[in-house]
């Protein structure tokens, strides 16, 4: 490649197949029938079986093959390719580093793909590896890349050769930084996979992708830590790809969900129904690097790994994926906990603390909780809650506590309250605060899990968030829990994470209130953080809804996930500097963007919304599809476009931009997909 840097595409192109029945049949029908059924390939494909002879005179080798192909395709081409040309690897493939022992503690013990190729064949390899599930690719649907490689200037051919309107390469300098997140990426898809057949529901599936993701960044920052960049993370080669395959119909998702329905059979078996072949690539991938950690004795740094290992090894059983220690409870005087607010998750959550503050001697029993009175079917809600221990309209078919009590007057709720829990749409904030300021103990303490309260002075465009209200209104300190907590699912007791944003003489009490083992809190100090994180993913769920309303297939919906994940953490570096960039890989980060992205409100109005193609209203579709809960994601966008406008901050975010402007009907759902370059060939 080094004397010809363009490669002439023009020409006829060489494709190495497994057998010469296949290579006839696909030379004579310009059909892949196993592997691209109904797709015609392109005029200047010929297919061969030797391999050697598909690469006789090539500057550039594209090695797409499956891993039980690798070696013998390889061996076939040692001696037989250019000294100039240059590999790029596609395939995903780990294996034990034989040379491991010699390179001491300097070694990885690992061995990618690329460097295998490199090694074998003397010539220098890259590698094209994203969120590209290969069906949905074929038929022009968008994705996106990041090719790793070494040399800037073949960096530059192979963008141009490789990016299209509709397939978006990015570049890093490392192939193994690339490697790393979209091989080991097959480890988090098998957890998803396990989840799905488990049936544990979105808040627990998007818990278990961000613990992996977070032992991925960690398992990276340890082993390779000259080649671990941040960005590759954030790249499409990591959270796009991570997101494809765990949500997409990928061959190791696919099998791990089947595997957890009935792992009597076996991975073998498995395969064989569900891919027609042996094990998945991905369980390969997950037995090399669970062993390779052992062989450092670093089990207990990566207990995902580790348990995803037991599991698909029959050690441990798939219900086993998300248990967690039963924490310890510390005691302190009886605390009163008032909750404000009894909608779909205000009464999920007052499930939870009312179930805490019976077992545990801090707080009292009895726990209110505020609500709106309305009356159903004739019968005041705050009776029927009272008499029948369920919220019938907003909670339906969950028993609530029998030491929960609902109170319609505000003010007789948070009297005496040494704990004040709002928990209500974030529209209603406001008129609440007015209505109990005065009422409140001086010394109580709020904790906030109102999602998308983001006020913005029109005329500076400052931010006040809930948080900052509520201190301001009240004068008592608020810390914030956010989460991956699609109401429903919490109630019905499925695992899920949340991330608890409050400072250090708060933590201990607030943890105790809030944490169960179904139910994992994490606290950080970045309050403000996770408090932006859970109201922008509001905005990036309706694009995930758009994608959905069109008809879009995992890779492209991962895509504009990536970068909607992007912008809400630039924009809240922009807001505030001094917040911590590792709350993005909390539950309020990752983890509740996937689970609102796939089944929260925003997404299912934002899919009606797109498939209404202009002819409903937010109001009307809010109306129809949510039975009196409340819609967050149209005004919070309205909110962040208000900001992102007065500040002059336009062109750094052009999906939040889109997504108002197809909100408010300037454009279509589709706009926003070109808007910021998404662009299908369909
Ligand atoms: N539902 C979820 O899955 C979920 C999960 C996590 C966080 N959240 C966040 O929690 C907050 C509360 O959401 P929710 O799901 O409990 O509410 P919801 O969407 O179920 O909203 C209905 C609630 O609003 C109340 N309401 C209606 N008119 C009112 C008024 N004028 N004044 C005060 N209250 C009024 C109703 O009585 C009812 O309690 C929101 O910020 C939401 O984003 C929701
Ligand atoms: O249903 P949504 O879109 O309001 O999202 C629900 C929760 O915020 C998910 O954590």
């Amino acid at each position: 490649m080094g004397q010809s840097p363009k490669p002439q595409m023009n020409e006829p192109l060489a494709m190495w197949v497994p057998s010469s029945s296949m290579a006839s049949e696909i030379n004579a029908t310009g059909f892949d029938d196993a592997n691209l059924p109904g797709l015609r390939l392109p005029k200047n494909l010929r297919a061969t079986a030797d391999a050697a002879e598909a690469a006789a005179g090539a500057d550039l080798l594209i090695l797409v093959v499956a891993r039980e192909n690798m070696a013998e395709v390889v061996e076939q081409l040692k001696g037989k390719v250019k000294s100039t040309a240059t590999a790029v690897v596609m395939s995903k493939i780990l294996m034990p580093d034989p040379l491991s022992k010699e390179k001491g503690d300097k070694g990885s013990g690992l061995h990618f793909g690329s460097e295998f190729v490199s090694q074998a064949l003397g010539i220098p390899a890259a590698v094209l590896m994203g969120g590209t599930l290969a069906a949905d690719v074929a038929r022009g649907y968008f994705a996106e890349a990041t090719l790793g490689c070494k040399d800037p200037k073949v960096s530059e051919v192979l963008l141009e050769l490789f990016n299209k309107p509709n397939f978006s390469v990015s570049s890093l300098p490392s192939p193994t930084a690339v490697e790393l997140f979209a091989v080991l990426k097959a480890i988090i898809a098998v957890g998803a996979g396990f989840c799905d057949g488990l049936e544990l529901g979105h808040n627990s599936k998007a818990a278990v992708i961000r613990l992996g993701a977070v032992e991925l960044a960690k398992f990276a920052r340890r082993f390779y830590p000259e080649e671990a960049s941040k960005e590759a993370l954030t790249e499409a080669c990591g959270i796009t790809d991570i997101i494809a395959s765990s949500y997409g119909d990928s061959r190791t998702r696919r099998c791990a969900e089947a595997f957890a329905r009935e792992p009597q059979k076996g991975w073998d078996q498995v395969a064989r129904e569900k891919l027609r072949s042996g094990e998945p690539a991905g369980i390969a991938v997950l037995r090399t690097c669970a062993a390779f950690v052992r062989s450092h004795r670093a089990e207990s740094d990566f207990p995902f790994l580790a348990r995803v290992d037991e599991i698909s090894a029959s050690r441990a059983a798939p219900a086993s994926l998300t248990e967690m220690a039963i924490p310890r409870v510390r005691a302190s005087k009886a605390l009163k906990v008032a909750v404000l607010g009894s909608g779909n998750w205000g009464c999920a959550i007052a499930k939870i603390i009312a179930r805490n503050a019976l077992r545990r001697t801090e707080f009292q029993k009895d726990v209110a909780m505020w609500v709106h009175e309305e009356t159903v079917e004739g019968r005041k809600l705050t009776d029927i809650i009272n008499e029948e221990h369920e919220n019938v309209k907003y909670l339906p078919g969950v028993e609530l506590p029998h030491n929960l009590h609902a109170e319609s007057e505000v003010t007789t709720c948070v009297r005496d309250a040494h704990i004040l829990v709002f928990v209500l749409p974030h529209q209603f904030l406001p008129g609440l605060l007015k209505s109990i300021k005065g009422a409140v103990l001086a010394d109580a303490v709020g904790v906030s899990l109102v999602k998308g309260y983001l006020e913005i002075d029109r005329q500076t465009g400052s931010l006040t968030t809930g948080t900052q209200l509520i201190e301001a209104e009240l004068g008592i300190p608020c810390a914030v829990l956010n989460g991956a907590n699609v109401a429903t699912d919490v109630a019905h007791d499925h695992f899920a994470e949340a991330t608890l944003g409050c400072t250090s003489d708060q933590s201990q009490v607030l943890w105790n209130l809030l944490n169960t083992p179904q139910f994992s809190v994490r606290t950080t100090p970045d309050i403000l953080g996770v408090e932006l994180f859970g109201g922008l993913k509001n905005v990036v769920a309706l694009a995930a809804g758009f994608s959905d309303g069109l008809g879009f297939p995992p890779n492209t919906k991962a895509a504009i996930l990536r970068r909607g994940l992007q912008e809400m953490a630039r924009l809240i570096k922009e807001l505030y500097p001094s917040s911590s960039p590792d709350t993005l890989l909390e539950s309020c980060g990752l983890a509740d963007l996937l689970t609102t992205s796939y089944s929260g409100r925003n997404r299912l109005c934002a899919e009606a919304f797109a498939v209404a193609s202009g002819t409903k209203s937010w109001e009307d579709i809010e109306k129809e599809l949510l039975q009196g809960q409340k819609l967050q994601g149209p005004s919070t966008c309205a909110d962040v476009w208000a900001m992102i406008e007065k500040r002059g901050l336009e062109n750094k975010f052009p999906l939040f931009t889109a997504i108002q402007r197809a909100v408010t009907k300037e454009i279509t759902p589709e706009g926003v997909f070109k808007c910021i370059g998404l662009v299908s060939a369909t």
